[in-house]
């Protein structure tokens, strides 16, 4: 970890430890109630980052009432439960640097534990041929050239920009001597000498639409803070056999977000879209998609910008703000659960997981930590892929990756059983699994995007500086009720 990022935590994490230490955090169970109309401060989004500003508040005596437009809490931590299996549709590594989660955790009586799915070695399915990683660099398919033959195409992308990576320290992404990377990442990797098929490989595994249409500040920002996590290897890959320390939450990851919406005083108001916000020189307006309308004195914006787009603000926000949620560019993603019944690879004798370049794109086939057996195997699609299916629903796009297993690999029929998916991309309050920077944006909009509009403040993870997933939405939360605290 960067020495700046080290001198940096230390303080915000004793700010709020101060803030959380006076806060009564436990709440009597409750149902759903409609709750007030006019409070200290709305806050739209159930999210972590809308619960984390909640908890913040509330702790320091505001009054407050979260409004979130799907019928649950938690937005991106999402657990699947069906037929005894529990599936993580959404977030699930908690990183060892993820100091708010885990003391929100720590608080709440939330547990973490450090077994998770085993990963197991890939079969690689490229150019219409299956072969082993061993011989990849001598295959016929393999297109790449020179010394691109030798990366596996599932280390390409974070390889080769992590052997590329212009700065370590996590916050260097924001100064004016990196914006010269603010270019599209294919256009980069042009540059640098690689090739079109190595390009189209890593293309693959990007988290975002596209490397085409994703800022290379954008992966640097992302592996500068992977690497402060211990992401250090550039040839092995980012998921699964690296030397990451991660744990899990007990019971699933949306029992962290429940048990801090269960904490708050004023229970979260679900099914409550936000449409409208109208600022006043001394209140904030909120109507709902039902027609009422909240008051607050403060509004904490705590919904992606993807969904920020469909809400009307009077008067209009700033350039920067309103460029920023036009332009709000997400990578969509969507999961498919089997459950393994019979062993396929011990049929073909080839490696249990899969990485292709079909339209399914990855299949990981996990080892339970318990018994050490490999019972599950998630597909999991990014980006433009995941958009091209993202017209129908999850449960005919399972029934094209069944097909696309069984052409692949004909020892899976009859082996695997769908349990459940999730489409990010469809669902229509976030539209995808992270934000991300198109060429330009950073330059056009990254410094000025969050900044408060009069009593309208913004979180949530879009809005990172030096964290990264479920660690900045907490970041993004505190900083809205930091800006109101200093106000109020
Ligand atoms: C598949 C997947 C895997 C991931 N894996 C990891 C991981 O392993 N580790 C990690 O740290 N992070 C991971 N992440 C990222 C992490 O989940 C997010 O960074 C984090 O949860 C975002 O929190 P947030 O509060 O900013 O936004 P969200 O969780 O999206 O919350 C925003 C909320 O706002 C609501 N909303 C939207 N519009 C409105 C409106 N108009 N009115 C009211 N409410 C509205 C939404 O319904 C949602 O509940 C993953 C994400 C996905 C999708």
């Amino acid at each position: 970890m960067s020495q700046g990022v080290r001198s940096f935590l230390p303080s915000r994490r004793a700010v709020v430890g101060g803030l959380l230490a006076s806060a009564p955090l436990l709440g009597s169970a409750r149902a759903w109630a409609k709750g007030p109309q006019s409070v200290d401060v709305v806050i739209i989004g159930a999210g972590l980052a809308g619960l984390n500003a909640a908890a913040i508040l509330e702790g320091q005596g505001l009054s407050v009432q979260v409004v979130e437009a799907s019928d649950r809490v938690g937005g991106r931590l999402r657990t699947g439960r069906a037929d005894g299996y529990q599936a993580e549709l959404g977030a699930s590594e908690v990183g060892a640097l993820y100091g708010r989660v885990r003391d929100a955790c720590s608080r709440l009586n939330v547990g973490l534990t450090n077994k998770g799915g085993i990963p197991t070695d890939f079969l690689l399915h490229v150019n219409g041929a299956s072969l082993r990683p061993e011989d990849w660099a001598t295959a016929p398919v393999n297109m790449t050239r020179g010394a691109e033959r030798t990366i596996l195409p599932y280390i390409l992308q974070t390889g080769l920009f992590q052997r590329w990576l212009p700065f370590k320290d996590t916050a260097a992404w924001l100064d004016p001597s990196n914006l010269a990377y603010d270019v599209s990442a294919a256009e980069f990797m042009r540059a640098k000498g690689v090739s079109e098929a190595a390009i189209r490989l890593a293309d693959i595994d990007v988290n975002g639409p596209s490397l085409e249409s994703i800022s290379a500040l954008s992966i640097f920002r992302d592996l500068a803070r992977a690497r402060a996590e211990g992401f250090t290897d550039p040839n092995k890959p980012q998921y699964g056999v690296n030397n990451m320390e991660r744990s899990y939450i007990v019971g699933g990851s949306d029992v962290l977000p429940k048990a801090m919406a269960a904490a708050l005083k004023t229970p979260v108001r679900l099914l409550s879209p936000a449409v409208a916000v109208d600022q006043g020189d001394d209140k904030v307006r909120v109507q709902l998609a039902n027609g009422d309308v909240l008051t607050g004195k403060h509004l904490v914006v705590a919904a992606p910008y993807s969904a920020v787009r469909n809400i009307r603000f009077t008067p209009g926000l700033p350039d920067a703000q309103a460029d920023a949620i036009a332009g709000a560019l997400y990578s969509a993603t969507t999961q498919f659960h089997f459950r393994i019944t019979k062993p396929y690879w011990e049929k073909d004798g080839l490696p249990p997981s899969l990485w292709t370049d079909l339209p399914f794109e990855r299949a990981f086939a996990l080892k339970s930590p318990e018994t050490g057996a490999i019972d599950t195997l998630i597909v999991w699609v990014n980006g433009d892929g995941a958009t091209r299916w993202d017209d129908r629903e999850v449960e005919l796009q399972s029934d094209l990756v069944r097909a696309e297993l069984a052409k692949v690999r004909p020892s899976m029929v009859g082996s695997l059983e769908y349990i459940l998916g999730y489409s990010w991309g469809r669902n229509p309050y976030v539209r995808g699994n992270k934000h991300v920077f198109g060429p330009g944006q950073v330059k056009r909009f990254a410094t000025e995007m969050g900044k408060p509009v009069g009593r309208i403040h913004f979180a949530g993870e879009h809005l990172r500086r030096l964290e990264h997933g479920m660690e900045s939405a907490m970041e993004t939360g505190e900083a809205a009720a930091l800006e109101i605290l200093e106000k109020a």
